[in-house]
């Protein structure tokens, strides 16, 4: 018999994240699009992913994942991006920080330090690895701090310290969100508040701010990515600005399938 379809080999499966996820929408889209009509994406998280990438990839087994970076697994495996000649995943991307409507009378000096939130996709990754190698998110985050006191003083020189005030974080928990989110929560106590962290759903994510619920996210991925919620709470949140540049998300393979470099081979 011939050799089998790509399709084939992975049961027409691509391994997804949480059914809010920006990603599993891009996906559903890419489906369409790409005309993979046989496929489906099947739903998970985060961890139920990377496990799976694990087992295929030790037995170097072909996989399809929904990816992206920074993360983790592009340093612990050798993966790559499948092309996306119709951009249904975009190219690069931004992580922005998104507060309630009201934020900057209520917590000006928090706003502040959000306005010049910014820091790279190795900083990040940096508490990534660190929590995938088994140290605790809060661990990882402190220890990071520790070491890049210069760049925080960036976001912090000259704003007044608080005095317990509230603040209520939300995150959708992808591995790069815990980082980023665990991480300003420890800034933010340095800075005098009273931290609340909450990891929530895609969806409530960003309701909880539209509603004033929560007031702050570092985790929007724009302008593909998280488009629909941002689009759909229009006017009821206030995007304070980017805090990471040059992110990604779209399908990922290991290296080792060679004859797959784009989402059009998957129809091979
Ligand atoms: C961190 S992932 C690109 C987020 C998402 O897919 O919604």
């Amino acid at each position: 018999a011939g050799s089998r379809s790509v399709g084939e080999t992975v049961e027409y499966n691509i391994v997804g994240i949480d059914p809010g996820s920006g990603h599993m929408e891009a996906t559903a889209k890419a489906l369409e699009v790409y005309d993979l009509k046989d496929w489906n994406v099947i739903a998970g998280n985060g961890a139920a992913m990377t496990a799976a990438l694990k087992r295929a990839y030790d037995k170097e087994e072909p996989i399809v994942i929904t990816g992206w970076n920074p993360h983790w697994k592009f340093l612990k495996y050798d993966l790559k991006f499948l092309d996306d000649p119709e951009l249904v995943y975009g190219d690069s991307e931004e992580i922005h920080s998104i507060g309630r409507i009201g934020l900057q009378k209520d917590l000006p000096e928090a706003y502040e330090i959000f306005q010049r939130f910014k820091w790279g996709t190795d900083d990040m990754s940096e508490i990534m690895v660190a929590i995938e190698d088994g140290t605790k998110p809060e661990k990882a985050a402190q220890n990071w701090v520790d070491a890049n006191e210069d760049k925080i003083a960036e976001w912090t020189s000259g704003v007044n310290k608080v005095d317990g005030d509230e603040i209520k974080l939300v995150y959708a928990p992808w591995d790069s969100e815990i980082a980023s989110h665990n991480m300003m929560k420890i800034v933010l106590e340095d800075m005098g508040y009273d931290v609340t962290l909450t990891a929530v759903e895609p969806g409530p994510m960003f309701s909880a701010i539209a509603d004033g619920g929560a007031d702050a996210t570092f985790a929007a991925w724009l302008p593909i990515t998280h488009k629909t919620y941002v689009e759909k709470f229009e006017g009821k949140l206030d995007d304070i600005g980017v805090n990471m540049v040059g992110v990604r998300q779209g399908l990922v393979v290991p290296a080792y399938m060679e004859d797959v470099n784009s989402i059009e081979d998957l129809k091979k």
